[in-house]
């Protein structure tokens, strides 16, 4: 598959010396939807920006099916498409006026087949000749979709498209992502969801304080995901794990009183009636046996949690 981004070591600060973005480098394949997890501040609307030329780099190459963003601006730019964060409509127009328009500002001639499977393509269609304020929170978020894709890129950019949402237009709008990648668009979606790159992504960046601390396959953060800890409470504390017990990965913790055990719940043996017999037979006498499943979302507080210790 082509390569349709290419980021290499782009690195932003702002005016106040902030340094937003520390030398990030992203390589995104044409077709794939890539789901950008980040806290707060972490550089996700930084790096989007910076991409679609809003915002200028400091340092760094970025190229668009092989266009550089600075010296071959207009044609990396129209590959292009952004749903920013903000809803930033013009009330009193129509839908179809605000689609078309768009499109125009990129210079492409007016081509009314093209808006209307756009339109159709995001069930605005018999909503086109309505004003933009007659249209509830989920239909405007549309029309910004409709807008962004008016002048046809091959890459989409979804600044938290389903930030504040309810799980009804959030599940509306995975499909409609689905439904660009079907027609062959690239997508980068930046998110707080991590249920949202669950269900959509086919690679997990996660972002924080300007670095992209990974880029995995979904599938093989979801194998990480198999990974369920088993904590074995005991009644007496412990000093040392029972030399009877060597034979497991165990972790003594909270003060002694627990033995973890982690195991892969997709395995054919998890090992676990074994390792209670075990237990039974080392004389520990247990208190409860209780079982956690590891997700996406502790390996990304993880990996946000570590990066603030070193950096701290
Ligand atoms: N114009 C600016 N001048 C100075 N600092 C800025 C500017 N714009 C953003 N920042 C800072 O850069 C950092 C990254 O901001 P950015 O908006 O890219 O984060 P984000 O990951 O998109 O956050 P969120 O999830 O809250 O939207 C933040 O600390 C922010 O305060």
């Amino acid at each position: 598959m082509a390569v349709i981004l290419d980021i290499r070591d782009l690195r932003k600060s702002y005016s106040d010396g902030f340094e937003a973005l520390k030398g990030v480098d992203l390589q995104i394949e044409q077709g794939e939807i890539l789901a950008l997890l980040g806290p707060n501040g972490a550089g996700k609307t930084t790096l989007i920006s910076t991409v679609c030329g809003i915002t200028q780099a400091t340092s760094g190459q970025v190229s668009v099916g092989g266009h550089d963003i600075v010296t071959a601006f207009r044609a990396a730019r129209a590959m292009i498409g952004l749903v920013p964060q903000e809803i930033n409509l013009e009330p009193f127009e129509k839908v179809i006026n605000t689609v078309q328009f768009s499109r125009g500002l990129f210079g492409k001639p007016r081509d009314d087949a093209a808006i209307e499977r756009i339109l159709r393509q995001l069930s605005l269609w018999d909503k086109k000749d309505n004003q933009i304020r007659a249209l509830s929170g989920g239909m405007k978020r549309r029309v910004l979709i409709a807008k962004a894709l008016s002048h046809e890129p091959r890459l989409l950019f979804l600044d938290e498209p389903t930030a504040g949402v309810d799980v009804e237009l959030r599940k509306d709008m995975w499909e409609i992502v689905q439904g660009l990648k079907a027609d062959g668009v690239t997508i980068v979606l930046t998110t707080h969801y991590i249920e949202e790159a669950e269900a959509i992504a086919d690679r997990v960046g996660v972002i924080a304080k300007g670095e992209l601390l990974l880029v995995e396959e979904k599938a093989s953060l979801m194998a990480r995901m198999g990974q369920k800890q088993l904590d074995v409470q005991l009644s007496e504390p412990l000093e040392t794990v029972p030399e009877a017990l060597s034979k497991y990965d165990l972790t003594l913790c909270d003060a002694g009183c627990t033995l973890t055990y982690a195991y892969d719940t997709r395995a054919e043996r998890t090992g676990i009636t074994k390792l209670l017999q075990d237990v039974s037979a080392a004389g520990l006498v247990l208190r409860d046996v209780v079982t956690r499943q590891s997700s996406l979302e502790d390996i990304f507080v993880g990996l946000v949690h570590d990066d603030k210790g070193d950096t701290a």
